[in-house]
């Protein structure tokens, strides 16, 4: 288990280059700023910025074996997880979904000034985006279970690799699923926070109405 900033600084360090940790300074240092003009994330998490967000976006890639992924992240706010993973993996193609303006405006001025050249930011409801193949569906903190699948149900293939930060909540979560469903995921624990678990799944969600 992480327990403090240099255990998560090191962390990420072992799944990273030293070009991605450069790149991740600059965002810690950028997110510190910014947030003095917008509430991106408490700012009691700022000092523990490596544990409670970084590290927490970087352990979703040890499920992930894939080389050049399509990777939608839903409700990214400040960049959670899927910036940091657009940082650690430059080539993989990620899509940041984030619907708020003043969100949207960060996430794209950091996509561009960190050169991210394969992420994306999708400023609109995750509902009016449209339809892809994702090959790795990721949120933290974006919705209710039944919610967020139904909405992503439809970014979904046979092949697709679901990774979940559901905090506390997560094998409750899994619980209230229906069967079919349940079968699709399983709760791993997260790496930040020993109370805390994330739903990795694989595979097409099948909405019935
Ligand atoms: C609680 S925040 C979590 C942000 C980030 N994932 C994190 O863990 O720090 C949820 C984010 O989802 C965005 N959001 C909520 N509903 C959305 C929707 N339907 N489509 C796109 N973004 C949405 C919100 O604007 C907000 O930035």
């Amino acid at each position: 288990m992480i327990e403090d900033e240099d255990q998560a600084r090191r962390f990420v360090a072992q799944r990273s280059d030293f070009k991605a940790m450069a790149r991740l300074d600059r965002f810690a240092e950028a997110l510190a700023e910014e947030n003095r003009h917008q509430n991106l994330v408490s700012s009691a998490s700022l000092e523990h910025i490596w544990q409670r967000h970084f590290a927490d976006s970087a352990q979703l890639l040890d499920f992930v074996p894939l080389s050049e992924p399509e990777w939608i992240d839903l409700g990214s706010g400040a960049g959670f997880p899927g910036l940091v993973i657009a940082c650690m993996r430059p080539e993989f193609n990620v899509t940041l979904v984030e619907s708020r303006k003043k969100r949207i405006i960060w996430l794209e001025n950091m996509v561009q000034s960190l050169g991210l050249v394969r992420a994306r930011v999708v400023g609109s409801t995750l509902q009016s985006v449209s339809g892809f193949r994702a090959d790795v569906i990721s949120a933290r903190a974006f919705a209710p279970l039944p919610k967020l699948i139904d909405l992503s149900a439809r970014f979904s293939t046979s092949d697709t690799i679901w990774v979940l930060p559901k905090g506390q909540s997560a094998a409750q979560e899994w619980q209230e699923l229906p069967r079919r469903l349940q079968q699709m995921f399983h709760v791993k624990q997260s790496q930040t926070d020993a109370s805390a678990g994330i739903l990795v799944g694989s595979g097409k969600a099948e909405i019935r109405s």
